[in-house]
Parts: structure tokens; C-alpha cells; sequence
């Protein structure tokens, strides 16, 4: 027999989440507590339920720019070892929780030294918290491994910086490199340097592409720069038309991207908190799904959307109707596209995702 597709089911779903910042998922009261113990008082408000509800107002800005400064509190107590991994270790108990089975994690370390760590140490503790959350997951029942990404911020220049240290961790659970940040007026090609590095390296990278800005910052991201995936791609739209009888006409771009099979990495909730799309009802990713762009789903920052990787699937079955047959496309579409090598990603497909599927399906 079918499961109800609800959230009590979805959240038992074997899930992939690729798009997802350490800094913008932190519990409410984890902010709070972490602020009390470094002596940050910056907060708007301090009871954990007024936090969740400021960060998800606050978020809700439709602009990017106004969006990002909410992340000034979250960075503020994720200075020291004890914060770092704690965030980090949390993330990956909740992610597990949620019924997560594969994530990869994103964070700037360069926005983590003011408590006087190098980058090095910065990366290791977050890493060392990845670690005790997988095993706390797991002696609860919940099996998950967590990749970390380094990001770089596109207004600062660090982002050769960054890709260096991305390679030099990549063995110990670091699999890629992204940038991030204000897109507008900081187009991907200001870091080329960095994904020439990393291309040098065969290692992988997902660029913050087509959210705030179109289809140029698509175009260099892809030709320019060489990205394996794309950081929402969400205005790819703008090279797709749709007439008033249905009829779709795509240009170069867009069918580029669908050829390639180049990944885009959706996050719903978040589109409509920062204007990239006016309503949920007006998100492509119906249509990017429909006309079979590589499609997958994810949360950007739990904590500013109020959001989990159930809910965001639950938000999409709801607007558009999907099934359970396209939530493990969209499942296996996002392990076809991690950082991690090809057969271990065959493997969570054919031993986690299948199956875990093939049970709700009936
Ligand atoms: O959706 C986003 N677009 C661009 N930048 C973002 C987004 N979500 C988070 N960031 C920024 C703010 C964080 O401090 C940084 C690293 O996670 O990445
Ligand atoms: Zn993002």
C-alpha cells in the first residue's frame, strides 16, 4: 500500500540535501545559549521562540542583500571551538532526524576568525562536530554522512585562499568549494582564479548562481568558470518562454544546462524570502522538473525559512502535485550530482534510496 504523502512519511523518506548553510541552521536556542556563554549582545531578541520567529521575519525581506545580514548573529556565535561544534554537530543530529541520509554542508570559514583561529582550525572543528553528529545519529538509530563545502564570499577576496584549503582537507571530509554572498555587481568570474585552481586539482565546486541575478552570472558560471552544479540556477527561467498554449521555447542557455545535465539546486522556501521568485505557486520548479532539468531539492538556511528538507518536499507536493515517484527522482537526481566518488554514490542510491522508496511506495 501508497503512504500518505504527508510529513510524518516524507520525513521518513530517504533524503539528499546538497544545498545547505551550517550558519543559517542553527536551533533558535543554540543561538541564544551560544550567545549568553561568548558574550554576544547584539540579538534582537533573546527566548528561543521570539528568535525563530525574528530570524524567519527578519529573512523574509524579498531582497538578498537585507536577507544576508540576518546571518550576522549566527556568525557572531559560531567564533570559538566550542560554538563551531556544536553548531556542527547539531546540524548533522537534525539533518539525521529529519531523515536525511547524505548531506553536504556549506559554511565560510573566513567568517569565523574573530576568536583568533586560523582557517585550518576553523575547518577542523567543524569537521570534528560533523563527526560526533554522525555518531550521536547513529547510536540513535539514524545513519548519516555529512560533506562539508567551503565557501568563499564573493565581495571579499579570499577565494584562492579558500579552494587551497578546500584540496588540502579534502580527504578528511571537506568534498568541494562554492562561493556565496550579494550576487549582483560580484560575478563569479572575480574568482576565477579559484576554480582554475580547482579544476587543476580535479576537485569539485557549485557556484551561488541565478538567484539574485540572471542569466549573465549563469553564463560565467558555467563557460567562464566550469562549475559542476549550480547554487539555485533558479533564473534559468529567464531563458525559457512558455506560450499561452503551452508550447515552451528554450534558449541556448537553458538547454545547455538541461543537456549537461548540470544540477540545480533549489531551495523553494528561500526564492520567495529573498524576491528571486514573487510566491511559491510562481517557483519553476514545476516546470524545471516538468521539462527535465536535473532538479533537486533543498533548504538553503533552515533556521531563516523555518524550514527542513521534509517541509520543503512537503511545500513542493502541495504546490505542484508531485508524488512519491518524483520525490525519489528528485532523491536520486541529488546523489547523482554529490561531491563524493561515483561508486559510493551508487551505492546510498541502490542500498538507502531505493529501498527506503520502494517501502513507501508499496
Ligand atoms: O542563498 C544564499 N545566497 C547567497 N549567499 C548566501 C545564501 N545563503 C547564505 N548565504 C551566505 C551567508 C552565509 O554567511 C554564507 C556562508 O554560509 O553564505
Ligand atoms: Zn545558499
Amino acid at each position: 500500500m501508497t503512504a500518505p504523502l504527508d510529513l510524518e512519511y516524507i520525513r521518513r523518506a530517504p533524503k539528499v540535501l546538497l544545498h545547505d548553510h551550517l550558519d543559517g541552521g542553527l536551533r533558535p536556542a543554540t543561538v541564544a545559549e551560544l550567545a549568553a556563554e561568548c558574550g554576544y549582545t547584539g540579538l534582537p531578541v533573546e527566548a528561543p521562540d521570539e528568535l525563530a520567529q525574528w530570524f524567519r521575519e527578519a529573512a523574509d525581506s524579498g531582497s538578498l542583500e537585507l536577507y544576508l545580514e540576518t546571518f550576522a548573529h549566527t556568525v557572531a556565535v559560531m567564533q570559538t571551538p566550542a560554538g563551531l561544534r556544536r553548531v556542527a554537530r547539531e546540524c548533522a543530529e537534525d539533518l539525521a532526524h529529519d531523515g536525511v541520509v547524505y548531506a553536504e554542508v556549506r559554511f565560510a570559514p573566513e567568517q569565523h576568525l574573530e576568536g583568533g583561529l586560523s582557517l585550518d582550525e576553523v575547518v577542523d572543528h567543524v569537521l570534528e562536530g560533523f563527526l560526533e553528529g554522525e555518531a550521536s545519529a547513529r547510536a540513535a538509530g539514524r545513519e548519516i554522512r555529512v560533506g562539508c563545502l567551503l565557501t568563499a564570499m564573493r565581495h571579499a577576496a579570499r577565494s584562492r585562499e579558500i579552494a587551497e584549503l578546500a584540496v588540502r582537507f579534502r580527504y578528511r571530509g571537506v568534498v568541494g568549494f562554492d562561493i556565496a554572498g550579494a550576487e549582483a555587481g560580484y560575478p563569479p568570474s572575480r574568482h576565477l582564479d579559484a576554480f582554475e585552481y580547482m579544476r587543476n586539482c580535479n576537485a569539485h565546486f557549485t557556484i551561488h548562481a541565478g538567484e539574485a541575478f540572471g542569466l549573465p552570472s549563469i553564463h560565467e558560471a558555467i563557460a567562464f568558470c566550469g562549475t559542476d552544479r549550480l547554487g539555485h540556477g533558479v533564473r534559468i527561467t529567464d531563458d525559457i518562454a512558455v506560450g499561452a498554449d503551452g508550447h515552451v521555447t528554450m534558449g541556448l542557455l537553458a538547454n545547455y544546462v538541461r543537456d549537461k545535465r548540470i544540477p540545480l539546486e533549489l531551495c523553494p522556501s528561500s526564492n520567495v524570502q529573498t524576491g528571486a521568485v514573487a510566491s511559491l505557486d510562481d517557483h519553476p520548479f514545476g516546470l524545471l522538473a516538468r521539462l527535465r532539468f536535473r532538479v533537486t531539492v533543498n533548504t538553503d538556511n533552515r533556521l531563516m525559512s523555518d524550514t527542513s528538507m521534509s517541509r520543503e518536499m512537503l511545500v513542493l507536493v502541495n504546490t505542484f502535485g508531485f508524488g512519491w515517484s518524483d520525490l525519489e527522482r528528485f532523491t536520486i537526481n541529488a546523489m547523482k550530482s554529490a561531491f563524493i566518488p561515483f561508486d559510493q554514490r551508487l551505492a546510498v542510491i541502490d542500498d538507502i534510496i531505493k529501498p527506503g522508496f520502494a517501502v513507501l511506495i508499496g
